[in-house]
């Protein structure tokens, strides 16, 4: 649904995306997570033909990005959306599908589910008027009117208190069940965790990894085990009637077996715990960070000069 290939993108001398390749699928949730400046923004604009690539191409249901016939299938949340104070949420939407040229009364059918789905109740006050989340609300509904097969979002739930982050990330979770394919970019990993079918994090203007969260486990990742003794060993913790250790593979454990039943103890329980979506980014992060700054260097010949 969505194919970016060797999408590169500067502003003067600042590269803000340096070859991006992904490739969303239809119905799928697919999440863009990275640090501050990383590129994700520039990504989703470009897909969205609001900015033009430097190099590479971007389509969208078939469409080049760039094509103004590509805008009837898509849907934008921008980061920030600035919407017209002094309108209604149902004057501001029907403002909207007006632009699309979509009939009156389709319109307001849509417009009516998006807000009863989103709990949004106040629909004849300014938007002026509202918080941060009923405004993210009628942003979120606003990206429905034309009724698009494919929504991309940035930042949805960034900023918002939590019952608003469920209601968005649950709608947004609805909508690729219904068929539609979103592509979102977020900070809050936890949220990430909870609903995107892949993922690609960026850093440095690159995809620094993509994937399925078990891809992404199984390559950056690690499992640990909490391993339960009933004798004291060195660098045991004592934690009630027993004593905790921690290592990092099977064969340590088994070593530990040994050396438990050596003192006249055993193994009564060992739990792993796997990397938290946190951990894999900031490993995914880090290595990227020293691959860029390896890239550097090279550029700048040091590498030759060492050797
Ligand atoms: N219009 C612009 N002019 C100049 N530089 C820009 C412009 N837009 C983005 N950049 C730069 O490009 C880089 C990538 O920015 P981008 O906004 O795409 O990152 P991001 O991952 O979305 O970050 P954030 O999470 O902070 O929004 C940054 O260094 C940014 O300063």
């Amino acid at each position: 649904m969505i194919t970016v290939s060797g999408l590169r993108k500067t502003y003067g001398d600042v590269v803000a995306v340096r070859g991006v390749d992904l490739d969303v699928r239809d119905g799928e949730v697919f999440g863009l997570v990275g640090p501050n400046g990383a590129g994700k923004t520039t990504t989703l604009k470009t897909i969205c033909g609001l900015v033009e690539p430097t190099a590479g191409d971007v389509r969208v249901a078939g469409y080049d990005a760039t094509d103004p016939a590509m805008r009837h299938h898509l849907g934008f949340l921008p980061e920030e959306s600035p919407l017209y104070e002094e309108m209604t949420p149902r004057s501001y939407l029907r403002f909207f599908a007006d632009l699309y040229d979509v009939p009156r009364e389709t319109a307001d059918g849509r417009i009516a589910a998006a807000l009863d789905r989103l709990d949004l109740d106040v629909r004849d006050r300014p938007v002026g008027d509202f918080s941060k989340g009923m405004k993210r609300k009628v942003a979120i509904a606003r990206s429905l009117v034309n009724d698009p097969d494919v929504l991309v979002y940035d930042e949805p739930a960034s900023g918002l208190d939590p019952v608003t982050t469920k209601t968005v990330v649950d709608f947004t979770r609805e909508l690729a069940a219904e068929g539609k394919t979103v592509l979102f970019s977020a900070h809050d990993l936890y949220h990430v965790e909870a609903v995107c079918d892949r993922i690609a994090v960026m850093h440095d203007g690159r995809v620094a990894a993509k994937g399925t969260l078990d891809d992404i486990r199984g390559e950056y990742g690690s499992v640990e085990y909490r391993v339960a003794l009933t004798r004291q060993l060195d660098g045991a913790e004592s934690v009630g009637d027993h004593y905790e250790l921690t290592v990092e593979s099977m064969d340590k454990v088994e070593a530990l077996r040994e050396r438990v039943q050596g003192v006249g103890g055993e193994v009564v329980d060992i739990r792993t715990r796997e990397s938290s979506l946190e951990d894999l980014f900031l490993a995914i992060t880090g290595e990227s960070k020293r691959a860029a700054e390896e890239r550097t260097r090279v550029e700048r010949g040091e590498h030759e000069l060492e050797g």
